[in-house]
């Protein structure tokens, strides 16, 4: 299947260098081709998009990336050093951290904690030091609960760090997961569908929070179902379908291109994306 990829790179990523390199990624279920030699390159510094209706692959992408899922083939790269098949450990170690599409937090764990938890691989006092409660061990859990605070309020959870996580707005719940991946310290940040459930007003401040983040030097990729928020905040995109990459470039361009429209409009059952990409549109200026 033939790829409609953009002429060039747009001009914000011109010069700049590819932080993530996927080549020809394959994985089948069975008799099912999940993802079918999709090639991907980020640039770094940016928020790169994976778009596609549901089913087309783009989970299955994030976790061969993060190492939850070993490919059947194809190569993935970031910052030159190859991580195929890497377990998901020493994928964090490469400075890789994810959130999810359903969210997953510890149970019994306040916020605060949560995302202590995410910076514990980052520790450097001793395990007898930790069982003796020694004074490094003590600085050390003071630094890391006050870098945890910060996190928590960039992402914008403020005042509830007491409370138990799960008890926290649906929202709030996914902002605490990406506090616990930057807990963590990374160049790489995965996120799934990080707006689900939220309004457009929530939805525009997660938005607001990734180009922060991207301008603090962080590369993002993100599945995201919001067009409105696609168009606005992510630099390039690559749309999937049914495994196989349909379209890679801008937004927009990809967003007009006929095989996306099909992918997209082609479904009764996307009746509720077509609204979203429409009103995205007229808020663009088109249509
Ligand atoms: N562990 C698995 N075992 C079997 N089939 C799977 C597995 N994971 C994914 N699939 C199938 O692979 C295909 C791609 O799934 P994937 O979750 O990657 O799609 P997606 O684009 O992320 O979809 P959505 O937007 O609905 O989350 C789907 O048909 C899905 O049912």
């Amino acid at each position: 299947m033939s790829v409609a990829h953009e002429a060039g790179p747009a001009p914000a990523e011109a010069g700049r260098s590819d932080l993530v390199v996927i080549d020809r990624l394959t994985k089948g279920f069975g008799g099912l081709t999940a993802v079918d030699g999709v090639s991907i390159r980020v640039p770094e510094t940016s928020i790169y998009g994976i778009l596609g209706p549901n089913g087309a692959g783009k989970t299955t992408v994030l976790n061969m990336i993060s190492g939850f899922i070993a490919p059947d083939s194809g190569d993935i790269s970031v910052a030159g050093t190859r991580i195929t098949g890497l377990a998901p450990y020493r994928v964090a170690r490469q400075g890789i951290a994810r959130t999810y599409q359903n969210i997953r937090l510890f149970p019994g764990m306040t916020v605060l904690e949560t995302v202590m938890a995410g910076a514990y691989g980052r520790r450097s006092s001793s395990i007898l030091g930790a069982i003796l409660l020694s004074p490094a061990e003590r600085r050390e859990r003071r630094a890391t609960a006050e870098r945890a605070a910060e996190l928590l309020d960039r992402v914008g959870v403020r005042g509830r760090h007491s409370a138990l996580a799960e008890t926290l707005s649906y929202g709030d719940q996914r902002r605490v997961e990406i506090a616990r991946a930057l807990a963590t310290d990374p160049r790489l940040l995965l996120l799934d569908e990080p707006t689900a459930g939220m309004n457009d007003a929530e939805s525009e401040e997660v938005g607001r929070l990734l180009v922060g983040l991207r301008d603090a030097g962080l590369t993002l990729i993100l599945i995201e179902h919001n067009m409105r928020l696609v168009e606005e905040f992510c630099q390039r995109v690559s749309v999937m379908n049914s495994g196989a990459l349909l379209a890679e470039g801008t937004p927009t361009w990809c967003l007009d291109q006929e095989d996306v429209k099909e992918a997209y409009f082609g479904k009764r059952s996307d009746a509720a994306r077509i609204a979203t990409l429409r009103r995205a549109r007229r808020g663009h200026g088109g249509e």
